[in-house]
Formats: structure tokens, C-alpha cells, sequence
């Protein structure tokens, strides 16, 4: 029996402003109970411009919600205009930062030594990398999904210290099952989060794999949650589409009850 606390974190992608965002905080705020957060630790990714208004609202109310950014700078400060960088979200109380969503790698270009590099950058601010990884649909047609997964991995945790590695969260995400619908079965799920513990005990050791939460993500939605969560290797899930819903995500975090 794991003793890792499943992470169920909504990515909101670039939805909600600031005001919908204190507004969709509020609903979950009120709807989730100390049990609620007992079993599961709840986390949610707005965008930039909302993470003030969020901060003040969990910070004011003592919400036992968490959140963070869907990005970081790997650099601290400077000429890097559009950039957010760690201190800044240190500042504002982050907890998360996700790294290399496919969504960053695919508009934006970002790569295994890019992911490296933020993951330190979020590391040296005190933030937890959210580190996403996940095959496209041609990698999947060729059953390549496990290397090329793992190949990423090794890739953003290069020179990573253990005392650091221990307290990442890795999200696997297929690209293909991100808001399309078409989730992936329990199995596939297994198949490639088993295969991120076993790499992360080759590279580190296998107390710090059993320390490690690996989420599912790509189509979560709370009729379908249960079957990912019942995985003895997917400690948590990353929603995208259904986060939005503050209803839906309720019913994601007690996916014990659906
Ligand atoms: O990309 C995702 C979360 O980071 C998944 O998005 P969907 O849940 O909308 O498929």
C-alpha cells in the first residue's frame, strides 16, 4: 500500500481571469472538506494574471488549497521580456510550477535541456516542478511510448541532486489523449508510470522511486478517475478541461466515491 498523497491538480491552461478564478477558488473552497483534503492533496494552475488574486483568497481564508504556475523562467531576472521568473512566483506563494507541458513544448519550442533547466530554476526558488512528460500518437502507433517517455525524463533530471529529485511530481501525459477525449486505458496509464518509477529508482534509488508522485493526465474526468487512480503507480491526476468545471474537479478529488 503506497503512502503517497495522490495530487489531483487542475491545469487551467490560458482560461479564467482573475476574477473567475477568485470566483471558481471560492466554489471549490466551499465544496471541499478537511477530509476532502486529508485524502488528497488539491492543487490548481491558473495562468500569470491570476495568481495574485488566487494567493490573497487562500492566504486571507487560510485555504488549505494549493497552487502554482504553468511555467517558469529558467533565468532569475533581466531582459527577458514576457517571462515569469522563480522568484517572482516564490514570492506569491507558489507551491507548483508545471514544466514541460506538451502544450509548451509543441507552441513554444521548449525541450529536454530547457525542462532541465527550469526544473533547477524551480528547485533553487523552493517551487515543486510539476514535470510533464507523454508520447504523441505517432510515437504510440510505433509502440515506442515507454523509451521515448523515459528519454524525456532522463533529459529534464539530468544533474538533478536526489535531495531535490525526491520531492518532484511527474505528470504523464500522452499528447494524444489531451482534450480529446480519448483517455488513456488503466493499462496504458500502468504501463508507462510504472516504467517512470523504475527509471527514477535506476537513476536515484528505489526508496526515492516509492517517494515520487507520478499523475495521469490527458481526458481525466470524474467518470473515468477511479479506474486511472486504482493503478498502484498513479498517484494523482493533471485535468485540464475538466478543471474548469469546479463541480467536475470536486467529484476528480473524491474519486473514491464515484
Ligand atoms: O493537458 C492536460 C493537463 O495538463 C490535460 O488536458 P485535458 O484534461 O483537457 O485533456
Amino acid at each position: 500500500m503506497s503512502t503517497r498523497t495522490p495530487l489531483m491538480a487542475g491545469n487551467w491552461k490560458m482560461n479564467l481571469n482573475h476574477l473567475e478564478a477568485i470566483a471558481h477558488v471560492q466554489k471549490l473552497a466551499f465544496a471541499l472538506a478537511d477530509k476532502d483534503y486529508e485524502a488528497v492533496e488539491v492543487a490548481v494552475l491558473p495562468p500569470f494574471t491570476d495568481l495574485r488574486s488566487v494567493q490573497t483568497l487562500v492566504d486571507g481564508d487560510k485555504l488549505k488549497i494549493k497552487y502554482g504556475a504553468q511555467d517558469i523562467s529558467a533565468q532569475d531576472s533581466g531582459a527577458y521580456t514576457g517571462e515569469i521568473s522563480g522568484p517572482m512566483l516564490s514570492k506569491l506563494k507558489c507551491t507548483y510550477v508545471a514544466i514541460g507541458h506538451s502544450e509548451r513544448r509543441q507552441y513554444h519550442h521548449e525541450n529536454e535541456e530547457t525542462c532541465n533547466a527550469k526544473v533547477k530554476a524551480a528547485y533553487k526558488h523552493g517551487l515543486t516542478p510539476i514535470l510533464c512528460v507523454g508520447e504523441g500518437l505517432d510515437i504510440r502507433k510505433a509502440g515506442q511510448q515507454v523509451q521515448y517517455t523515459l528519454n524525456q525524463l532522463d533529459g529534464a533530471l539530468k544533474d538533478l541532486p536526489a535531495e531535490q529529485a525526491e520531492s518532484i511530481v511527474i505528470a504523464y501525459e500522452p499528447v494524444w489523449a489531451i482534450g480529446t477525449g480519448e483517455v488513456a486505458t488503466p493499462e496504458d496509464a500502468q504501463e508507462v508510470c510504472g516504467a517512470i518509477r523504475g527509471r527514477l529508482a535506476e537513476l536515484y534509488s528505489q526508496e526515492l522511486a516509492d517517494k515520487v508522485r507520478i499523475q495521469y493526465g490527458g481526458s481525466v474526468k470524474s467518470g473515468n478517475v477511479a479506474a486511472i487512480m486504482a493503478q498502484p503507480d498513479v498517484d494523482g491526476a493533471l485535468i485540464g478541461g475538466a478543471a474548469l468545471d469546479a463541480d467536475e474537479f470536486v467529484k476528480i478529488v473524491r474519486f473514491r466515491d464515484q
